[in-house]
């Protein structure tokens, strides 16, 4: 996409940045401010409508369908009609046992769900177990011997926890979310082909490219995550446009935890930045690999800032729609990721060497704050 972004105060129409290269404008306009992109080449908004409606719209075709009499909300006994029977204790301990791997690897994320309803919480957890285990089967201590018929058994799994026959404990709590509030496979299936273009994958030519990767890395989350946080009733944005805010949430996450780790990443050879955007700021892998922090750098890294930012605006449109008791945990997270960014900004943009790291005391004291925005924005 070959982006520099600026935010609205500059003027609109051809602008100018350092390296004197003129970039033609374009702006969009979230629910609370105008944001002005300045490309050279295809425009983030083209490129998440070319990508977003379509994988959206086949969720909302099976869980909102009239024939399922489901306007808004979910029908809960409808739900509940097919459910495989499962032993209620130990369920109980298949949930803690999802909980506990949450709490572990997610610190922030956690957080997050402590705030939520207790079903609610349960199901978070049980979605987050799978998403991790998917994770690690590419990603974690015996990656190195996955080999693509492992993440087709995988599938293969996943197929079997939608149909109500779990495999293990794990599956058997996800089995329970899938039933009690209607999810759609879809997005689990789009994180599995998101695990497979990992390991096929470790460089990305532009921005579309690596879009692409951030939905089926962090997107899907957000989209398998609405059913559960549900749809205020009172809300009257198209649910079309509510799920794609969870999807940006999902990329804004991804983006950021690209944008803390690319040491860490180029440690293991992978460069999760696109090859275009790079060479447009006259910078190139050697750059990376060799750790050096040059005025070049910060000035390429302060516009990823600015659009992983953005991802996170057109979050908050969606935020304020959902159900009341979900609004706070989903402001407490967009806030706490967002610190983040400000964290790789304090260390002046040294992602290199550093490791952006916000501390549990800081990320507890967004609370108050998320808890205004969601109530200042909330529509009951
Ligand atoms: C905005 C609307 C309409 C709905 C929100 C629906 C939600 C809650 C979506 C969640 C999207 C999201 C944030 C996905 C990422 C979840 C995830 C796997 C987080 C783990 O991130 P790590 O970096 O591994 O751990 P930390 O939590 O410690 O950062």
């Amino acid at each position: 996409m070959c982006s520099t972004f600026t935010l609205a105060a500059n003027p609109p129409g051809i602008g100018v940045i350092g390296r004197g290269k003129i970039f033609c404008q374009k702006s969009v306009t979230t629910s609370k401010q105008k944001i002005s992109f300045m490309f050279t080449g295809k425009s983030t908004e083209g490129i998440l409508q070319k990508q977003t409606d379509a994988h959206v719209l086949e969720i909302l075709e099976k869980q909102y369908s009239p024939a399922n009499n489901i306007s808004r909300g979910l029908d809960h006994d409808l739900c509940r009609r097919n459910k495989p029977q499962i032993d209620a204790v130990f369920l109980e301990e298949a949930y803690e046992r999802c909980r506990q791997i949450c709490a572990d690897n997610a610190k922030t994320y956690y957080l997050g769900t402590l705030l939520l309803t207790k079903e609610r919480q349960k199901a978070i957890w049980a979605i987050y177990a799978w998403c991790k285990r998917t994770d690690e089967l590419v990603d974690g201590p015996n990656s190195f011997c996955t080999s693509s018929a492992d993440l087709d058994r995988w599938e293969e799994r996943l197929q079997h926890i939608f149909d109500g026959s779990p495999w293990d404990m794990l599956d058997a709590a996800l089995t329970d979310t899938v039933f009690n509030f209607r999810l759609h496979i879809k997005p689990f299936r789009d994180m599995i082909k998101g695990m497979r273009m990992d390991t096929s994958k470790c460089r990305y030519e532009n921005f579309e490219e690596l879009y692409l990767y951030c939905y089926y890395a962090g997107g899907t989350v957000g989209l398998m995550s609405v059913p559960i946080m549900g749809i205020s009733v009172k809300s009257s944005a198209s649910a079309l446009s509510i799920y794609k805010s969870a999807l940006y949430l999902g990329v804004g996450n991804q983006l950021t935890n690209i944008l803390r780790d690319v040491g860490e990443d180029a440690s293991r050879g992978r460069v999760y930045l696109p090859q275009d955007e790079l060479a447009e700021f006259g910078l190139s892998d050697a750059d990376i690999f060799s750790r050096k922090v040059s005025d070049k750098w910060r000035e390429f890294i302060k516009q990823q800032i600015i659009r992983a930012r953005y991802f996170y605006k057109l979050a908050e449109n969606g935020a304020s729609q959902l159900e009341k008791a979900s609004q706070w945990p989903t402001w407490s997270v967009l806030t706490m990721y967002q610190k983040i960014l400000d964290a790789i900004e304090e260390n002046d943009y040294d992602n290199l060497t550093k490791r952006a790291y916000v501390g549990k005391i800081q990320k507890l004291s967004m609370l108050p704050q998320a808890y205004s925005k969601a109530h200042s924005t909330s529509m009951v």
